[in-house]
């Protein structure tokens, strides 16, 4: 055990790493742990979650790690970040005694390190120090950059036993002719793309090649290359060249190794197919993805050809494919122990009732089915009974991950369909778990919405050899029934205890204040975010950190003082005013600021103790604790929606730290996440319309109208200037003073919101009907003015607003107000065209008044979440600059 553990270590916190060289540094001879360690990853530790720990190596650090380690055998260093890097030649040093190593990985962020410091760090390798190196990996770097053709020389002079080389980037054919030359003794590549020329090279030289892994290929393959290709046993082509499909025949002859493939190739046909099968008779592994050639048959002819040679079977999107195919694979495949089936298919339960009952050696069943599908296939296996199935994976949406490119798909379930004959019930998963006891991972990816949550725990608790699980929470499960599970003797809960979250602020192209009173309006999101962290804490205290409100001290509440029983558990969704009422002392602010800035600060405290206390009801009054820090790219109160990307955020916070979302929720977590934030915006402001938080939640431009919301598909990424005059107001009082109109002179601003509509209803039009750019920015300036004027007859001008409008004017621009108006922002258009020199020249004329300026394209994503457990702590959070969070890969978003 002692030895597994440091055979590769890994360290999920600081904590674990620090303590890992503490106890190297102290090791004794009976003890000599550094001699254990086979691999090191000087980078983020790897991990299934989507955010990633990366320790802090010092220089010093690894001295010990040289001093004690003299096995090791694989070793990954991640140059992504210059301040978290270690000395060139601390690596050197350490290079220098690792004499075993078998492979080497290096992660590279563009523009990091230079030649001289590469060549300078690989000094031991060109002295042949490493010359049992077989495995070489390179991410994150450009190959025609010609500092790497003298890294790979240098690897090449030290290292003649290299046998494999990755990267998952483009690879030009004189790079790749370098790769082959000085290694003689490839036996597998993988690369992004190949460029022109690749292919003949890989040919020509490729005589030792048995992997091969190709992102994309050029359309240069011939049949004459057919012959001369090297012998395989694994092919992975996420993007074929055209004549691939006819080349097939000629290749596969002599493709008598061939056990893998896995195809992306649109134009393949199912000949071309049956002759791969027919010809590679050691095939037992096949994927096939978006090969749109192959027509219904596809999986018969499958099954025909391979019979029994078939183990592993995945495919993707094929909906021409219908249930006798897999009557013909299960009647066929007898050995068929994978079978996953994603996308679209026209597969219904009966055939996946043949499939589960007739495929006795099924070990991993997977797929995006839907509810009712699935209900059946358990059904099925349960009248089976004795099942080997020790993965069963299925749920309404599913993710792709190729090179660089995701496809989601998600079912959503026609209302009508929902009735209880389509659900899956607490007792089927009971005989499911005695009918399938190897069960070791299960995913049901919907929202189990009305099964008892005891009754679901007591039925996972018989799934004695579950390892895995994952679902939907709903709000049957409550906290104890999960607490219920740690009890299980295999499964491990590991759920986030911290969160990172975000939404965006919204910009109004036209139809603010009119929405409120039910007219559409157009709105989109803009780039500028806010970011909510969030730690969980056993202590019953709830403390929150928001600084862009002035609140320079964190503020701290007891929740066990909270009025948990004013909750009307069952009308959760809707606004509560007692139990806003009954909050209002407890957020209140005391402090020698102006009362207006009190009130400002007391409204965003009431917001996060509302949904607190809404949220946490279900869980045990121990584990009502929580840590909130806020930070904010967005000026508050200046018409860019602060108060709903702040809203949002708290409500995601809340939503996924209560258990009612997780990260995977998608867009049923969305619509939950609008409808919570709704209640906290209608705190911070009154009466709102719902268009602000529709747009934090859900990103990208829609036309809203009060209760509904239509995505503005396919609009053009229009760029504008946002200018904050820096004239404070807030958005109840405006909302408030155009309602004192409305009340006064209902049928004069009547028909000015009447006009306003019109407005919103021309840009949608307009945008569908008319293809030339030219005219639709031409009507877009017209509407920006139309829609300005008319605002400013409701009485929500102010006289910076229009020196805004005067200034950019004097470049050719077009501005409105944009949001409650009263100061706050304006809005320019930048038509296409206008030259960077003059959007400086107004930026500077603008910046000149007092005024701050940001560019921006409208329609971003919308709110999304991280789990930070291993990856931040509050302190770094607060710390980090803005744009830093922006360039995280891994966000979740949930529309
Ligand atoms: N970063 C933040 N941290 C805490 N509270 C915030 C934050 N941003 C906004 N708020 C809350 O929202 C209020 C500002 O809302 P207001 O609606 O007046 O401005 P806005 O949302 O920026 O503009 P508009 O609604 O016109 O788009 C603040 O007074 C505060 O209560
Ligand atoms: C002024 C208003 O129309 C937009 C505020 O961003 C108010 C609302 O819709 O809630």
């Amino acid at each position: 055990m002692l030895r597994r553990l440091w055979q590769k270590p890994l360290w999920r916190s600081d904590k674990c790493y620090r303590r890992f060289i503490w106890t190297l540094r102290r090791q004794t001879p009976y003890y000599p742990y550094g001699t254990l360690i086979r691999s090191l990853i000087f980078g983020k530790q790897p991990s299934r979650r989507h955010t990633r720990y990366m320790p802090h190596f010092s220089s010093e650090d690894l001295s010990i790690l040289s001093n004690y380690c003299n096995d090791i055998k694989e070793l990954a260093f991640e140059f992504t970040r210059k301040d978290v890097f270690l000395q060139r030649d601390s690596i050197k040093t350490f290079l220098k005694k690792c004499t075993n190593l078998t492979r080497l990985e290096f992660t590279i962020g563009e523009s990091l390190v230079d030649s001289s410091w590469m060549q300078g760090m690989l000094q031991p390798v060109r002295e042949g120090k490493l010359s049992n190196l077989r495995y070489l990996a390179f991410y994150s770097i450009l190959f025609n950059e010609p500092m790497y053709s003298s890294i790979i020389t240098d690897l090449a002079q030290g290292c003649p036993k290299i046998i494999s080389f990755e990267t998952q980037w483009k690879i030009q054919a004189d790079t790749l002719k370098m790769i082959m030359n000085s290694f003689p003794n490839l036996q597998s590549i993988s690369c992004g793309i190949l460029e022109r020329g690749g292919l003949e090279i890989l040919v020509n030289k490729g005589g030792r090649l048995r992997k091969l892994e190709l992102g994309h290929v050029h359309d240069e393959i011939t049949q004459d290359m057919a012959g001369r290709f090297p012998i395989l046993k694994e092919l992975t082509i996420h993007k074929a060249p055209k004549e691939f499909a006819m080349f097939a025949e000629n290749w596969t002859i002599q493709q008598t190794m061939m056990t893998f493939i896995d195809l992306d190739c649109r134009n393949f046909k199912l000949d071309e197919l049956c002759t791969i099968m027919r010809n590679c008779t050691k095939l037992e592994s096949i994927t096939l993805r978006g090969c749109n050639g192959l027509k219904a048959g596809m999986l018969a002819s499958v099954a025909m050809e391979c019979s029994d040679r078939l183990k592993y079977l995945t495919i993707f999107n094929y909906f021409y494919l219908s249930d006798n195919e897999l009557v013909e694979l299960s009647d066929r495949c007898r050995n068929l122990k994978r079978f996953a089936v994603w996308g679209t298919a026209k597969f219904t339960q009966e055939g996946y009732r043949y499939l589960v009952k007739n495929s006795v050696n099924l070990v991993t069943f997977c797929g995006n089915f839907k509810e009712l599908t699935t209900r059946h296939i358990l059904s099925s296996i349960i009248e089976r009974g004795q099942s080997n199935i020790q993965v069963f994976k299925t749920g309404s949406r599913f993710r792709l991950y190729g090179r660089g490119k995701l496809h989601e798909v998600v079912y959503v379930p026609e209302p009508s369909m929902v009735n209880d004959d389509h659900k899956l019930t607490a007792s089927i998963l009971v005989d499911f778990a005695r009918a399938a006891p190897c069960l070791r991972k299960l995913r049901l990816d919907y929202f189990l919405k009305d099964l008892d949550g005891k009754d679901v725990v007591s039925a996972i608790h018989q799934l004695k050899n579950l390892e895995k699980l994952a679902f939907s929470p709903s709000f049957s499960i409550s906290q104890e029934n999960l607490s219920d599970l740690d009890s299980h003797p295999r499964l491990k809960k590991n759920l986030p205890t911290r969160y990172l979250v975000s939404a965006p602020g919204k910009v109004i192209l036209f139809g603010e204040h009119a929405v409120v009173y039910g007219t559409p309006a157009i709105a989109g999101s803009v780039n500028l975010r806010t970011y909510l962290f969030t730690e969980k804490r056993e202590d019953g205290i709830l403390e929150a950190y928001v600084p862009d409100i002035g609140l320079d001290q964190p503020v701290k509440w007891n929740t066990e003082l909270f009025p948990y029983s004013k909750v009307v558990n069952d009308k959760k969704e809707e606004f509560n005013e007692e139990l806003a009422e009954s909050l209002r002392s407890l957020a209140e602010i005391e402090s020698d600021k102006p009362a207006i800035v009190r009130q400002q600060q007391s409204a965003a405290c009431l917001a996060l103790l509302y949904l607190f206390t809404l949220l946490s009801n279900r869980f045990p009054e121990t584990k009502r604790g929580l840590t909130i820090h806020v930070r904010s790219a967005l000026p508050v109160g200046a018409g860019l929606g602060s108060s709903a990307s702040y809203s949002v955020c708290l409500t995601t916070g809340l939503l996924l730290n209560f258990e009612y979302i997780s990260l995977t929720s998608g867009s049923q977590g969305a619509e939950l996440i609008n409808k919570y934030s709704f209640l906290a915006e209608k705190i911070i402001h009154g009466n709102p319309s719902g268009i602000d938080n529709a747009v934090a939640t859900f990103g990208g431009a829609v036309l809203y109208k009060k209760g509904s919301m239509e995505p503005l598909k396919g609009l053009r990424p229009f760029r504008f200037l946002l200018t904050n005059t820096k004239v404070a107001r807030d958005t109840k009082t405006q909302v408030a003073n155009v309602r004192i109109k409305f009340d006064k002179y209902p049928g004069i601003i009547k028909s000015i919101l009447d006009a306003i509509q019109n407005i919103s209803d021309h840009f949608k039009t307009v945008l569908i009907n008319e293809d030339n750019n030219i005219t639709q920015d031409t009507m877009l300036e017209d509407l920006i003015d139309l829609n300005h004027y008319l605002v400013n007859s409701l009485g929500v001008g102010h006289s910076t607003l229009d020196r805004v409008r005067e200034i950019t004017a004097q470049f050719g621009l077009h501005s409105k107000l944009t949001g409650a108006g009263g100061g706050g922002c304006a809005l320019t258009f930048i038509r296409d065209g206008v030259p960077r020199a003059t959007i400086e020249a107004v930026k500077k004329s603008l910046s000149l008044q007092g005024f701050e300026c940001f560019e921006t394209l409208v329609g971003g994503h919308g709110a999304g979440a991280l789990n930070t457990n291993d990856t931040m702590t509050a302190q770094e959070f607060m710390e980090v600059g803005l744009e830093w969070y922006d360039g995280i890969d891994s966000w979740r978003y949930f529309a």
